[in-house]
């Protein structure tokens, strides 16, 4: 791209009228779009134009004249052929669709009319059976009155379109394309589609409508398209309070047929509207970034409804791997369809937040009905034949806070009758684990709020875990949605009343129903996250650690099957429900098996693991996602090649914020380990352990040490294709509890761990950065430090040794007073944390947590605990700390943005649900009254909130500890 020098600007038009269009272009200072710094990324380029003032203004002058005084070399003559506010604007187009020149003007259907006049009579013009009704009629115009011959095609049929080409060949003049389509949200292959048709007739025009998605996330351009147009309108301007169309060109010579007929007709857009336009642009990626997100969480809430939705960021699309080839987001529309006309008036008339409106990219949302708005132009015999329901509501997504739109659609589609309530809505949405002893305060809410911007996943959970209170009714549904559908939400037996609420029922005594076939069937498993006090990272490489247990933990629901299926169901990170037959998985590469007694293979097979990653890769699943599936499959498939398959569904929910430090891999490992064990028969868990006078209640070292060491085997080869190169402490930890030593057998040295108690007396906080990171990662990059200089990771090591010796005798030394106990476990935490952050894995909010909990009035000591990167902070809180410092303290945090709760240490390790008196089922009509209703057991577990999945797991039955 050539680069202008920005004083340059405006360019300078010597002539008036058409002549000064046209020759402006080839002007060297137009030619091409002007980056004064090309490396900026599109957020930057959005709030950065490149324009001078003569006076400086710092926004874009409106130029509000129709004519220039005439001044030989003057600038510009008629604002009709050229305006500086619109130049400004047409640059800055420009630079974002990387393009040799953008045009802007009145509207949209402008830009197209533009483009339309670019084929003759008896051309040949290709256009997509699902485009907006607006560019439908000014093709049909252009058909009746113009002469061209106008073919509508589905644009995703190879076949169609080679059918075209080979009928019409070089008089295929214009295709027009929208990709993804509105408001069907097909998906075009843009390439495919420009590559074909140029092979054929190489001078055709590839017009591609960009508006739904906008340069920020498609650039056609790039792709093979000839022209781009768009209607700035929407994304663009963003507010719905300008018109605007945009054309952006790479050719020279479309350039120059664009600005003749642009100068010609007078449709550039005016020089306020440039203005407005401009003003909007600056937002144009953060805008699209909210707007994607929360349209995501609506896909996700109204498929878990069991509608049938229709927007390529579900996995579900079949055009997605398409999509997310040729574009950065999924943007901000989805449609979906209810079955009932009658009923989709119903849900659209009744929202209040969504606007009924037609347009879309505007910061507030909208709802409409395609087939009676910006549809209504296409006749109803076209409509059906093209495919397009007329029960189909298209939802515009805004920026609004997402619980709010998401409130406002499920009252519509509840007054409407599309869904029932499961349960009564009162039951609280799953959100922040809150473990703090001190009350939630206010700050939760900005905390939570926070949460939904930084955390795509969990906000989609939220939406997920939302939508599974109800189920769909009303419309008639085909069998195979309904089974979706059933199979998405709780499927509750029976017809209890169903605004009972599953969370007052859990809080109530529950019924438990034993019958011993099914309780065979219901494997539970618990594991604890841990914090590691002294020698992360430096573990990996053979040094002392010192960790222990916290009270937040995994939980994990194993069923057995009668039929060959595995199914994952992975909530925390947003999978939900993917199954595969066992005949599916790839057991011709998949060699790994366990060794003669089923103990663990000390190494994972590469082999193995490569086949499995090749076979998940094929489902798109994202990337933490795709690795947490991984690690079940790759234990199961082993375990599996011992001599029989059977088939499991498996579901993890995790109380521990995940990818912060804490453990939550190794909880999670631990937790595959022990339940899939027990699937296979390779663990022989204990009946009950009540009445019996050897076994301390609620079950502690129920469970014996060579079992506690099967199940760590297995669970450190999971973390190991979680991790990579794990050093084994934190599985460890989650196996067994309480609080340890551990020093990783490596480079010929022998490893082992020994109990400590000595810091379960010790209160901790812990405040989670809520910067994710990844562990395997920051393990990898110390790794190649030390390689690279291994003089340096020598002395880091021994000095990260020393604190740990001297942590140890500290822990160990029952004569220090409780005043020095306290003062030298500070002390060796900040030494601690200095060498972290020369290994370089401490991050800015992990030191802005130092500084707020170190400094006056506090004076704590803080350290990055487990891999760093972002993740959590431990602060050693001593005994004669006041509870009102501490409040001010969790706000100071809270305020920052960061999460802290306090946490005591030292608990129990893995835990199995003693089959003997675990419930299979949760009776919701606990009164007794009436008839029965039972929710199996994995339903509800399904349900929980997170934050109650401890009490839950307590209610359920009695648990048998390490
Ligand atoms: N509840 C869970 N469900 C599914 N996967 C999980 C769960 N908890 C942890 N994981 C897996 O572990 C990964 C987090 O590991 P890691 O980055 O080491 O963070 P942490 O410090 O919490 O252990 C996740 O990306 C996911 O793959
Ligand atoms: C950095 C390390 O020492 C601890 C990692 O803990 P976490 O994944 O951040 O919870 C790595 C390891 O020991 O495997």
């Amino acid at each position: 791209m050539s680069t202008t020098p920005s004083d340059s600007y405006p360019p300078t038009p010597s002539l008036s009228s058409l002549a000064t269009s046209v020759d402006s272009l080839s002007n060297s200072s137009r030619s091409k779009a002007s980056f004064s710094n090309n490396s900026y990324r599109f957020g930057t380029l959005c709030v950065t134009t490149e324009h001078k003032d003569q006076f400086g203004a710092s926004s874009v002058p409106i130029y509000q004249t129709a004519t220039f005084k005439g001044m030989p070399g003057g600038q510009y003559d008629y604002t009709r052929s050229g305006n500086p506010t619109r130049t400004a604007l047409e640059t800055q187009l420009a630079r974002l669709y990387e393009c040799r020149r953008a045009f802007a003007v009145s509207t949209g259907m402008t830009a197209l009319d533009m483009i339309i006049r670019l084929v003759s009579p008896g051309d040949v013009i290709i256009a997509g059976d699902d485009i907006y009704g607006g560019t439908d009629r000014l093709l049909t115009f252009t058909k009746t009155n113009g002469g061209a011959d106008v073919r509508h095609i589905d644009m995703t049929s190879q076949e169609q379109l080679d059918a075209v080409l080979e009928e019409c060949g070089t008089k295929v003049k214009m295709v027009l394309i929208e990709s993804p389509t509105n408001p069907m949200l097909k998906v075009l292959d843009i390439k495919r589609i420009a590559d074909s048709v140029h092979t054929v007739s190489p001078d055709s025009l590839i017009v591609v409508d960009n508006t739904m998605m906008s340069p920020y996330l498609q650039r056609p351009l790039n792709l093979g398209a000839d022209i781009i147009y768009d209607s700035g309108t929407k994304y663009l301007s963003g507010h719905h309070d300008v018109m605007a169309g945009i054309i952006a060109v790479e050719r020279e010579e479309v350039v120059k047929r664009i600005a003749f007929l642009i100068n010609s007709t007078g449709t550039g857009l005016a020089p306020f509207d440039c203005h407005v336009l401009l003003r909007g642009l600056k937002t144009l990626s953060i805008r699209m970034d909210r707007q994607a997100s929360t349209a995501s969480m609506v896909a996700s809430y109204l498929d878990t409804l069991g509608f049938h939705v229709n927007f390529p960021g579900l996995l579900s699309h079949p055009g997605r791997d398409i999509h997310f080839r040729q574009a950065d987001g999924a943007g901000a529309v989805l449609s979906f369809s209810t079955g009932d006309v009658a009923m989709s008036e119903r849900i659209v008339g009744g929202t209040r937040l969504w606007g009924v409106s037609v347009s879309f990219g505007c910061v507030n949302s909208l709802i409409s009905m395609p087939c009676v708005m910006s549809h209504a132009s296409i006749a109803a015999d076209k409509r059906a034949e093209r495919g397009l329901p007329e029960d189909l509501i298209r939802l515009c997504v805004g920026i609004e806070d997402p619980r709010d739109l998401i409130d406002d659609l499920e009252r519509s589609l509840l007054e409407a009758g599309a869904i029932y309530k499961r349960f009564d809505d009162s039951a609280s949405i799953p959100t922040t684990p809150t473990t703090s002893s001190i009350p939630e305060s206010a700050h939760a809410s900005a905390v939570i709020n926070h949460a939904f911007m930084a955390d795509p996943a969990s906000a989609e959970s939220w939406a997920v875990q939302r939508a599974k209170r109800f189920r769909r009714g009303g419309a008639q549904l085909d069998s195979c949605e309904e089974d979706a559908a059933v199979g998405r939400a709780a499927a509750i037996a029976g017809t209890a009343d169903e605004t009972e609420t599953l969370g007052h029922r859990l809080g109530e005594k529950l019924d438990i129903q034993q019958t011993s076939a099914q309780a065979q069937e219901d494997i539970v498993v618990s594991a604890p996250g841990k914090v590691i006090m002294f020698g992360e990272h430096a573990v990996v490489h053979g040094v002392t650690a010192i960790a222990a247990s916290i009270n937040l933990r995994c939980f994990a629901i194993l069923n057995k099957r009668p039929d060959q299926c595995i199914r994952l169901d992975l909530p925390d990170m947003a999978l939900y429900e993917k199954e595969w037959t066992l005949d599916s998985l790839p057991w011709d590469e998949f060699t790994a098996s366990p060794l003669a007694d089923g103990r663990a293979p000390a190494e994972l097979d590469q082999v193995s693991l490569k086949a499995l990653e090749a076979f998940l890769h094929d489902d798109g699943l994202p990337a933490n996602a795709h690795v947490a599936a991984l690690a079940i499959l790759y234990l199961y498939m082993t375990l599996c090649n011992h001599g029989v398959r059977r088939g499991a569904s498996y579901c993890a929910r995790s109380a521990l914020p995940i990818g912060a430090g804490l453990g939550s891999s190794a909880s999670y490992a631990a937790c595959i380990s022990a339940a899939f064990l027990q699937l296979f028969g390779l663990l022989s868990v204990p009946s009950s352990t009540k009445g019996r006078p050897d076994v301390t209640y609620p079950g502690r070292q129920a469970i014996n040490d060579s079992q506690a060491t099967l199940i760590n085997e297995w669970a450190f080869l999971a973390e190991k294709v979680i991790h990579g190169n794990p050093s084994g402490i934190d599985n460890a930890v989650a196996v067994r509890g309480g609080g340890l030593t551990f020093e990783r057998a490596i480079n010929g040295k022998q490893g082992g761990m020994k109990s400590l108690q000595g810091f379960k007396s010790v209160r901790l906080l812990l405040t989670d950065t809520r910067v994710p990171r990844q562990t395997k990662l920051l393990v990898a990059g110390v790794g190649e430090r030390m390689t690279a200089d291994p003089a340096w990771g020598t002395r880091m090591m021994d000095g990260i040794q020393s604190i740990s010796d001297e942590a140890q005798a500290l822990l160990t030394d029952v004569s220090k007073s409780r005043g020095d106990f306290v003062t030298g476990l500070s002390s060796l935490l900040d030494r601690n944390h200095e060498y972290l952050a020369e290994l370089g894995v401490s991050h800015p909010a992990l030191e802005l947590i130092r500084t707020k909990t170190g400094s006056a009035p506090y004076h704590l000591s803080t350290k990055l605990t487990g891999a760093g990167g972002g993740g959590c902070a431990v602060t050693l809180i001593p005994d004669d700390f006041s509870t009102d410092r501490l409040k001010a303290l969790l706000s100071e945090l809270r305020k920052s943005g960061f999460r802290p709760y306090l946490t005591s240490v030292g608990g129990s390790g893995l835990g199995i649900l003693d089959a003997s008196t675990g419930a299979t089922a949760i009776d919701l009509d606990a009164s007794g009254a009436g008839e029965s209703s039972h929710i199996p057991l994995r339903e509800a577990f399904h349900e929980v909130n997170a934050e109650e999945l401890e009490t839950w797991a307590e209610r359920t039955g009695d648990w048998l500890f390490i």
